[in-house]
């Protein structure tokens, strides 16, 4: 069914001036602008399909992460589509094993967020060549395919291709209904929308208000700079939701262990699901210290955001370090690399409450987290997708909210194509909202 050869990638530097408002803003990034590395990829094959890809990043970062996809290039440039996905895992390899840019990875940092975007653009012109949504594409394919497309280096100690095969064959059981139950019910969400670190108490009051009346059940708060300001804002956040709705808080990796520790015990009172991001994001054996240390005050730990790869899960997962995971559908090698977490996540049994939000986060990870449902885990228990209002207006195909929960997206793809004008505009530094703002 796939068909062409790749004749032109293209990278764009899209750049949104978030920070000017406070939005995405917490205790480690105080002036996020949202932003992304946006690939195209043309084909010849005639039916003028595109292939969009992104990584989320912000501002200054994007311009060292459009060099990276420029320097991957003549990896996909003359490629055959079929040849790409008729050995998804050696094109993946060949892509995290280049000879001299894997020296400054490997499968980390810049060069993994380019690889990200240029793959993620592969799988959405796979999906439209299909004529369906990436979700419902995983969902059809056969186990034994789906499982070509992974890389198992370094995780078979936890997770062989055989045991893999295994929990996909379970997940058949079932899979009408479950996709039946997403259909009509979506996946169910949570905001972060209303408290992000730069908002105002009065700001926050009235997000919070607007989201209770749109239906939301479940919140996140930012903290970690200041104590008394996270209690204050807590505090606030918690009575206007009242006792039973869920409360999530993300500390962005602020403090030392001891610190993250002793700062929770102060904001237990409020009750929190989970702290997300209490420490750095490669310090495994500090999330387990955490984890262990909240356990009495029945706080878990999150992660997952700044995760670099399969193989840092795999160590957070044997550790006990994290008590919900948070896959990233542009920190990880795309589509493929998640794949092995979603699978390594069934089999440590933690639930998977992937990280949303930036620019275009929700539009590509809700594909994902309905496959998740769908085909692997079969189970909404303490699950739930991170979604923020921001940004969705210059996508093609903004994801759908219904009820507080992700709608499955109808359209063919990975719902990763902006429109032409957004990126014309948001373009870094000629687009004519940066020509303005820089100019003043
Ligand atoms: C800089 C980003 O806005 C970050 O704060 C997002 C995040 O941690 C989350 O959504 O979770
Ligand atoms: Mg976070």
């Amino acid at each position: 069914m796939v068909r062409g050869r790749i004749s032109r990638l293209s990278v764009r530097d899209v750049r949104f001036p978030t920070s000017l408002e406070g939005h995405g803003s917490d205790a480690m990034h105080t002036d996020p602008d949202y932003s992304a590395a946006y690939v195209i990829l043309e084909t010849d094959a005639e039916d003028g399909l595109k292939g969009y890809g992104l990584t989320f990043t912000l501002g200054k970062g994007t311009e060292v992460v459009v060099c990276a996809v420029n320097a991957l290039a003549h990896h996909v440039l003359n490629k055959d589509l079929r040849d790409i996905i008729g050995d998804f895992r050696g094109f993946y390899r060949q892509l995290t094993s280049d000879g001299q840019l894997r020296w400054i990875g490997p499968e980390k940092g810049v060069v993994h967020l380019a690889t990200a975007a240029v793959l993620n653009a592969v799988w959405d012109l796979w999906a439209k060549q299909e004529g369906k949504p990436l979700w419902k594409l995983l969902v059809d394919m056969d186990p034994r395919t789906l499982l070509s497309c992974i890389d198992f280096r370094y995780i078979t100690d936890v997770l062989t291709e055989e045991e893999a095969y295994e929990i996909l064959q379970k997940g058949q059981v079932g899979k009408k209904e479950r996709e039946g139950q997403m259909l009509m019910q979506g996946y169910p969400a949570y905001t972060t929308s209303c408290a992000w670190l730069g908002y105002s108490d009065d700001k926050l009051r009235q997000l919070c208000t607007e989201a209770l009346k749109d239906g939301w059940t479940r919140f996140k708060v930012k903290v970690g700079a200041d104590l008394q300001d996270d209690i204050r804002r807590c505090r606030l956040i918690r009575n206007m939701i009242g006792p039973e709705k869920t409360l999530m808080m993300d500390a962005n990796q602020r403090w030392d262990v001891p610190e993250a520790v002793q700062w929770m015990a102060k904001l237990a009172e409020f009750k929190p699901l989970w702290i997300e991001e209490p420490t750095s994001p490669d310090d495994i054996l500090g999330h387990a210290t955490i984890a262990k240390a909240l356990v009495p005050l029945g706080i878990g730990v999150a992660t997952g955001e700044q995760c670099h790869n399969r193989v840092i899960f795999k160590q957070l997962l044997q550790a006990k370090a994290l008590q919900f995971l948070q896959i990233d559908s542009c920190r990880l090698g795309s589509v493929n690399e998640n794949l092995s977490v979603l699978l390594m996540a069934k089999k440590f049994e933690i639930p998977v409450c992937p990280h949303a939000g930036g620019v275009g986060l929700c539009e590509l990870v809700q594909h994902l987290i309905i496959f998740d449902f769908i085909s692997v885990s079969a189970s909404l228990k303490n699950r739930m997708c991170e979604y923020v209002d921001h940004l969705h207006e210059h996508f093609r195909y903004p994801v759908v909210i219904k009820k507080a929960s992700y709608m499955p997206p109808q359209d063919a793809g990975y719902s990763t194509e902006m429109k032409e004008e957004s990126v014309k505009k948001h373009q870094y530094p000629d687009g004519e909202v940066w020509k303005k703002l820089l100019a003043a």
